[in-house]
């Protein structure tokens, strides 16, 4: 059921003094963007005539189609708490539409929706989602810019005063609860500087809003503390780097499909389908759970971020790990995706992954209880184990051979998420890096 009406809105903005209302979108990349409208037009942007020239944003369209609708989804309504003088700025999510009426196949939010609903024809009703965003906050110099230096020399859940950035973490907290999050813990994390907020799980779209503000809130109120926070997922060489956890489960009517009191393990047929058919596509959908060059310095052995295919329930270096609770709370946590990834395109990927194994009824390898870390590579060739891509390069190969990770991003978001992603790499590939100078400039 919808939680606001089109009048609810109206009346809150006037209550609540509202001056600027930010329409917002993610694009394919992840960014997002925003077109701030004054209070005036509001009553324009709930009948969903608010227009913009979509050839100018990454991936979208060329510019002989440009037209594009922003149509608000009024449940996203926030007014955000560190409001100007001016009046107070509030903010909708927006679905982009065509000019004919019809959802933008390039519009991740509404790829997701679609893959939703296929999901609703299986005979769920929801796909749940509670992320665990990693940060790293760095000091900004005097002119404002970011540094690489760290503001603390913490550990995982230390306090402080090793922990400089536990009165930034409190206030982003504070911030988040005011906009109506649900924060279930934060924490120091392994490495220097870095950092985990959790937020109660929500249904895939919501919980993907929410890692949109999640970030936009962080950011805004770590630069009030004098720091840099960013989602790099692997800013420093030799420490920890950042993932971005998804913790996953279907639910029907209310009832966690995950859950069998009775099987082995308690995880029902259908939970062990979906692990089956996640790990059997995972090499493909990691150029979408890790999109970026630095993504693959962050998916090496010994720093508690997965390199291998497998699952367990019980230790921490495998790509799936099924957390200890049973009952509402049975999920699978998700280990390789990082906070680079598009929310949106992340989920419709996974949930596509997990639907074929519902699908074909995909039954999973064994668990894997050891760490995978120190197993030889004979080993884990016995076990049925393979790698992860090692580079963004190999893994946009085999995103390409998948038809079922490819339907899951659509033809539009697949062709326009390759295109952009090969320039990244090209560019990558072809400068020279500092360390190539370290290794060679005096060998030969
Ligand atoms: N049924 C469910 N479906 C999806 N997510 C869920 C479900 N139940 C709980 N969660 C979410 O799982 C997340 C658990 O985060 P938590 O930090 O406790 O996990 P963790 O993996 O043990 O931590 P870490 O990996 O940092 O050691 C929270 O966002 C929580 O809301
Ligand atoms: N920072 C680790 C995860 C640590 C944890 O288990 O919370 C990663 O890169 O995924
Ligand atoms: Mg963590
Ligand atoms: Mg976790």
């Amino acid at each position: 059921m919808a939680k606001y009406s089109r009048e609810d809105i109206l009346r809150m903005a006037k209550e609540e003094n509202v001056k600027f209302i930010r329409l917002q979108f993610t694009d394919i990349l992840g960014t997002i963007k925003n077109v701030e409208i004054p209070i005036s037009q509001l009553e324009k942007a709930l009948d969903n005539k608010m227009m913009f020239d979509g050839s100018s944003i990454e991936g979208f369209v060329r510019i002989e189609e440009s037209d594009m609708y922003l149509y608000p989804d009024l449940d996203t309504w926030v007014i955000f708490p560190w409001t100007a003088e001016k009046g107070k700025v509030a903010r909708l999510i927006c679905d982009i539409y065509n000019p004919d009426g019809t959802p933008f196949a390039g519009d991740p939010r509404n790829n997701l929706k679609r893959v939703l609903k296929e999901m609703k024809e299986l005979g769920f009703t929801d796909f749940n989602l509670g992320p665990e965003p990693e940060f790293f906050l760095f000091k900004l110099d005097e002119k404002g810019e970011p540094t690489l230096e760290l503001n603390d020399k913490g550990g995982y859940f230390d306090l402080a005063p090793t922990d400089l950035g536990e009165n930034c973490r409190r206030d982003i907290v504070l911030e988040l609860e005011e906009m109506g999050f649900e924060i279930e813990a934060s924490h120091h994390e392994v490495a220097p500087g870095q950092h985990e907020i959790d937020f109660k799980y929500a249904d895939a779209l919501t919980a993907c809003d929410n890692i949109q503000t999640f970030k936009l809130v962080v950011k805004t109120i770590a630069r009030k503390h004098g720091l840099h926070a960013t989602f790099m997922p692997k800013p420093l060489f030799g420490v920890n780097g950042s993932g971005m956890h998804m913790n996953l489960s279907l639910f029907k009517n209310g009832e966690n499909a995950f859950y069998d009191p009775n099987a082995d393990l308690k995880l029902s047929d259908t939970a062990r389908h979906f692990i089956a058919g996640i790990l059997k596509h995972a090499t493909s959908f990691t150029a979408v759970t890790n999109p970026t060059v630095n993504s693959y310095k962050r998916l090496v052995p010994g720093y508690e971020a997965p390199c291998y295919v497998a699952w367990s329930a019980q230790n921490r270096s495998p790509l799936i790990r099924i957390p200890a609770s049973r009952g509402m709370s049975t999920r699978c946590e998700i280990r390789s995706v990082d906070p680079s990834a598009n929310p949106y395109l992340a989920m419709a990927v996974l949930l596509k992954a997990g639907l074929d194994g519902i699908k074909n009824k995909l039954t999973p390898p064994a668990p894997v209880d050891r760490n995978i870390y120190v197993m030889k590579p004979e080993e884990r060739i016995e076990e049925g184990i393979v790698d992860l891509p090692a580079t963004l390069a190999q893994a946009l190969e085999l995103l390409k051979n998948n038809e079922v990770i490819k339907d899951g991003l659509g033809e539009h978001i697949f062709e326009r998420f390759i295109d952009a992603k090969e320039i990244e790499w090209d560019m990558f590939r072809t400068v020279v890096h500092p360390w190539e100078r370290e290794q060679y400039l005096t060998m030969y």
